[in-house]
């Protein structure tokens, strides 16, 4: 099957929520091109050559425009149709997508490679992303993995609120997490996210569904995580509260630098304690706990 290329123009502030937008619209994946500055990342994405991308690029830079009715700054808001003769998605996605030890015990493997750990302690991700987020490198992603490996103990119990490739559920389950609750809105992410659970031989106290933020959801864990736009998050924080126990962890990832101060806010307003604040780019995480019963 022939596949088009389109690059996308915008800003690091965007990127996200155009990464969503792409793969909500049919995109076979979405990896950073090229970043000259915060104000011109270029995002490289494929479609099926039968797609009908005239209208789709138009329609594209449209709501991509619109993302400032969001309080994001689109930038360019460019995009462009390179034509990508007689490739196909998984050998373009291969040439970008490499094994990547990302923190000093977490490394992601792409499913079609091998790999051989260096580390005895090092624990490998294999992935699949499919046309779901979490390729496990955007910084959003590398921060959540981060505090993860910051508050994990062992056998805690998680939900992974938008779990997407189901990254976060897989990492937390080497790190030592025990019984998962991983949600996504969107069914793409879900299915993939099933696939990746095989991949990674993790089927057993993994319990995987559709279902928005944490709607209807009446469990109480000793962890959440959320790697979701600053807009998703909000009203998560009072949905938050109710699901974790006493001390339970609160990761958000995802959080633009405009919006970290609201965030910050919004999770004190709830009775969060904020822990520690971790930034990478323009991208941030919080981690804050539920106070103890013993707490001051
Ligand atoms: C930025 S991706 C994060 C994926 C993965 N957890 C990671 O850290 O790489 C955000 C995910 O949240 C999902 N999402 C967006 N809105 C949601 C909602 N209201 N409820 C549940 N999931 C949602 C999206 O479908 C997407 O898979």
């Amino acid at each position: 099957m022939d596949w088009i290329k389109l690059a996308i123009t915008t800003t690091n502030e965007a990127s996200e929520a155009v990464i969503n937008l792409l793969l909500e619209n049919g995109a076979g994946g979405v990896q950073i091109e090229d970043e000259q500055d915060l104000d011109n990342i270029v995002l490289a994405t494929y479609f099926q050559a039968d797609s009908p991308l005239n209208e789709l690029t138009s329609e594209l830079e449209q709501k991509i425009k619109d993302l400032s009715r969001f309080g994001l700054e689109p930038g360019q808001a460019k995009v462009e149709l390179a034509t990508l003769d007689d490739a196909n998605w998984i050998d373009v996605w291969k040439k970008y997508y490499h094994p990547v030890r990302l923190t000093r015990y977490l490394t992601i493997v792409p499913s079609w490679e091998g790999y051989t750990p260096v580390d005895q302690d090092e624990k490998v991700i294999v992935l699949d992303p499919g046309r779901a987020f979490g390729t496990g490198t955007h910084p959003t992603t590398r921060l959540a993995l981060q505090a993860l490996e910051t508050v994990i103990r062992g056998g805690e119990t998680l939900i992974d609120v938008g779990t997407g490739s189901g990254v976060l559920s897989i990492a937390a389950r080497y790190l030592g997490v025990g019984p998962i609750f991983a949600y996504d809105v969107d069914e793409v992410a879900v299915s993939a996210a099933k696939e990746n659970f095989e991949l990674n031989q993790m089927t057993k106290d993994i319990v995987l569904a559709p279902n928005d933020l944490l709607s209807g959801i009446d469990q109480k864990v000793d962890l959440i995580t959320a790697n979701i736009l600053a807009e998703i998050i909000e009203p998560l924080i009072p949905q938050a509260v109710t699901c974790l126990r006493p001390g339970g962890i609160f990761i958000t990832s995802g959080i633009i630098k405009d919006k970290k101060d609201q965030i910050v806010t919004k999770l004190t307003a709830h009775g969060f304690v904020v822990d520690q604040i971790l930034n990478m780019k323009d991208w941030y995480a919080v981690i804050s706990h539920v106070p103890g019963e013993d707490e001051d």
